[in-house]
């Protein structure tokens, strides 16, 4: 199971995560989400391990600026949290691997993911929210039956330490990874160290 952390900001909380060895990590370009990297410390990402996928979150941005952050900061994923369309993320995809969000909840249709096969390299499904990220809610897991593709997928939306153990019972074959974010944290956009050890040690026992 692969773990990537989301939402990280400051310079010394980014090194500290980066030493439990994530698979991959997030940084959110969105200026209405409290983890928007307004001052993202580029010496600190560009000296990160390479085998953690630096990933650029951003929610329907104009694809020049997606390039250009992409290239100053030298970013090996961008996550999707808009309406973003097969064709931008397949232009993404040329460039940088593509994980393309989607908010669910009971009434999710998973026939428009059909549009976004070859031209993605994850999906991510999260909670449904006008925030479009980080609610902090779970979703009723059960949808996730409805899923019938073969893209790989992330788990996202509320996950921590109260419901990680059930993800064991997702037997789901395309389930790739979780992603933890706001459980995990202190105050927006740091993670609490101590939280995320025990999450790696559950994950890694699974
Ligand atoms: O976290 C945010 O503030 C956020 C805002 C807008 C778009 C995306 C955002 N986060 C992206 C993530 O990958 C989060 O980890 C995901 O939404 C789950 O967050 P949470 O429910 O807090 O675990």
């Amino acid at each position: 199971m692969k773990i990537k952390v989301c939402g990280l900001r400051e310079a010394g909380n980014i090194e500290a995560v980066a030493a439990l060895k994530p698979d991959f990590m997030g940084f959110i370009w969105y200026a209405q989400s409290p983890r928007y990297v307004y001052r993202l410390p580029e010496t600190v990402l560009r000296s990160l391990p390479a085998n953690i996928i630096k990933t650029a979150v951003f929610v329907n941005e104009h694809i020049d600026i997606v390039r250009a952050l992409i290239h100053q900061f030298d970013f090996n994923a961008v996550q999707l949290h808009g309406q973003e369309s097969p064709e931008y993320c397949a232009e993404l995809k040329q460039e940088v691997q593509v994980l393309k969000a989607f908010g669910l909840d009971e009434y999710f249709d998973f026939e428009q993911l059909k549009a976004y096969v070859g031209k993605v390299d994850y999906f991510l499904f999260d909670t449904k929210t006008e925030k479009h990220g980080g609610s902090g809610r779970i979703f009723n897991w059960d949808v996730l039956n409805e899923y019938d593709l073969d893209v790989p997928f992330f788990l996202s939306g509320g996950l921590s330490l109260d419901n990680l153990a059930e993800i064991k019972n997702i037997k789901h074959p395309a389930l790739y990874g979780v992603d933890l974010n706001s459980r995990f944290e202190t105050a927006p956009g740091i993670k609490s160290i101590e939280k995320l050890k025990q999450a790696f040690a559950l994950l890694k026992s699974q």
